[in-house]
């Protein structure tokens, strides 16, 4: 029986979502190349009860690809980076991908195109929106917080990205109205960069006073989101304000760990946007004029 030839896979990034993609291929037979910063021996991801646990080495040197295996681009990279690390992790991406790479990226955020491809010479890059909560540990492993779920704009990118994680715990829906699904997800970031404010988590949400500034929040973002062209229904602030308030109390936000780790903050693509956005559309945006500075001080100093 003739069978075929397994993709070649990278992952550049492999923290909190990096690592459940990672633990997702490796479970189907799909052991992806892990492309990172900090040196690993291995990759760790707790799943309920369920611990997969990926070999390395996570490999920290893109100038090396001769050591690691690599004499051709990779069919699939993805990219699970920060935002405010893709340029550090360019060379990763020149080292792994040649003119047919699919390069995924796992960001949040509606800008993804704009901020990676400038960075990356070839490749055709396609944005996700990735659904699901994951939080790294004190030990360097991970925890997955919900369903593993990406959903991408569909077309022939995103189906080579479906193969590759077809039959594992990672779903992927293809999208016909991407734009929509992005700018919801957004909007979720956003009002999740209260918890950065507050330095709490989820269970903020059932307190009044903040559910009703998470929901004047929400309805700003959706106006910026309809002005852009997203189909977004009038349920979607309430829908959103219940999945936080529906969570596990201690339930965080990446942006959140960054804070507590004293990291750069993603405040731009998740906050700064809907902001910028609303400027082009000539929208005021009282509530983001006041929260964004904060988070960019918070994120960037000085002070
Ligand atoms: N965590 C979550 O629940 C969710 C996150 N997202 C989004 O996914 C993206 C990734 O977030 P998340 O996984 O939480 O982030 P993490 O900080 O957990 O992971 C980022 C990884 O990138 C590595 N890295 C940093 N710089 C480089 C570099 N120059 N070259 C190679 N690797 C590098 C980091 O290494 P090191 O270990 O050294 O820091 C780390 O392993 C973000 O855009 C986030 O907003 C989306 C949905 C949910
Ligand atoms: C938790 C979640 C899914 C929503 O804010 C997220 O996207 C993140 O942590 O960055």
């Amino acid at each position: 029986m003739r069978t075929e030839p397994q993709p070649s896979i990278a992952v550049v990034g492999p923290g909190a979502i990096g690592t459940t993609v990672a633990a997702a291929l490796h479970e189907v037979g799909r052991t992806p190349l892990l492309c990172g910063r900090t040196a690993r021996s291995q990759l760790t991801l707790h799943d309920g009860d369920r611990l997969i646990t990926v070999p390395g080495p996570v490999w920290t040197d893109p100038a090396r690809t001769d050591r690691h295996g690599i004499d051709r681009p990779c069919d699939l990279v993805f990219l699970a980076v920060k935002a405010t690390q893709v340029e550090a992790a360019a060379p990763w991406l020149a080292a792994l991908s040649g003119p047919d790479t699919v390069v995924c990226v796992l960001q949040n955020g509606v800008e993804q195109l704009a901020q990676v491809a400038p960075h990356c010479p070839r490749g055709q890059f396609l944005p996700a929106v990735v659904w699901f909560p994951a939080q790294a540990q004190a030990d360097g492993s991970v925890r997955l917080r919900g369903e593993a779920r990406l959903s991408l704009p569909d077309g022939p990118a995103a189906r080579v990205v479906a193969q590759a994680l077809h039959g594992s715990r990672c779903a992927v829906d293809l999208a016909a109205d991407f734009q929509a699904l992005a700018w919801r997800k957004l909007l979720q970031n956003a009002v999740a960069g209260l918890m950065v404010l507050a330095r709490r988590r989820a269970g903020m949400f059932g307190r009044d006073d903040i559910a009703a500034l998470a929901l004047a929040y929400l309805q700003e973002g959706l106006a910026v989101a309809r002005a852009e062209g997203a189909a977004l229904g009038d349920e979607v602030p309430q829908a959103i304000l219940a999945w936080f308030q529906a969570a596990p109390a201690d339930m965080g936000t990446s942006i959140l760990t960054d804070r507590e780790a004293g990291r750069p903050l993603e405040w731009d693509i998740r906050n700064g946007v809907v902001a910028r956005r609303a400027r082009a559309h000539g929208l005021s945006t009282p509530i983001s004029d006041v929260l964004v500075p904060l988070l960019a001080a918070a994120s960037d100093g000085p002070g």
